[in-house]
């Protein structure tokens, strides 16, 4: 009986904690989002050299949330970070089209982890803000989100500068 009372004293007091990696290109606005989601506050970045650990608790679950820095040199490091990760954020930024197809091959590298083979996938279409940004539903395209088989994946648009989305 007490043995019962302790185990369930336990679960009621053990939180859970979920490991979320958020990634994309260097100036996608991932810091940004970050503290946008932690104090819903716009704060002034630098480029992340490394990563950004930072905890939110929603509903008694506590979530760790890890930014990393998305310059090239850096980009090869993100898979340090994928063991035990719950769900990936990619962050894009929907104006800087050039570049999608270096996104689309990092997404598409990172989803053949097999660190990753149960994460759920979120991608931010960041930036809808700025003239000319790209929709949600043309990311999606360019990122071929379609061919990713057996993953749970959902982009949303938003701006992280206007609070949209
Ligand atoms: N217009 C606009 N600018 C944004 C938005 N989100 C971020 N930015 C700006 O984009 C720049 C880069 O943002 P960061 O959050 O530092 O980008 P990052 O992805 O963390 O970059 P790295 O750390 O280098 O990988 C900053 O000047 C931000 O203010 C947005 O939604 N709209
Ligand atoms: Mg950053």
């Amino acid at each position: 009986m007490g043995i019962m009372l302790t185990k369930l004293w336990r679960k009621l007091l053990s939180k859970e904690e979920v490991k979320i990696v958020i990634v994309g290109l260097d100036n996608a606005g991932k810091t940004t989002v970050l503290y946008k989601l932690l104090l819903n506050e716009v704060v002034v970045t630098t480029p992340t050299i490394g990563s950004n650990v930072e905890e939110i608790t929603y509903k008694n679950i506590k979530f760790l949330m890890w930014d990393i820095g998305g310059q090239e040199s850096l980009r090869s490091s993100w898979k340090t970070y994928y063991v035990n990760t719950k769900a990936v954020i990619m962050v894009i930024d929907s104006s800087d089209k050039e570049r999608l197809h270096i996104s689309k091959t990092e997404l598409h590298t990172m989803m053949e982890s097999e660190s990753l083979r149960n994460a759920s996938l979120l991608i931010f279409a960041n930036k809808q803000d700025v003239k000319g940004a790209l929709s949600a539903a043309k990311i999606s395209e360019a990122l071929a989100l379609s061919s990713l088989k057996d993953r749970q994946w959902h982009i949303q648009a938003c701006s992280a500068l206007t609070g949209e989305g």
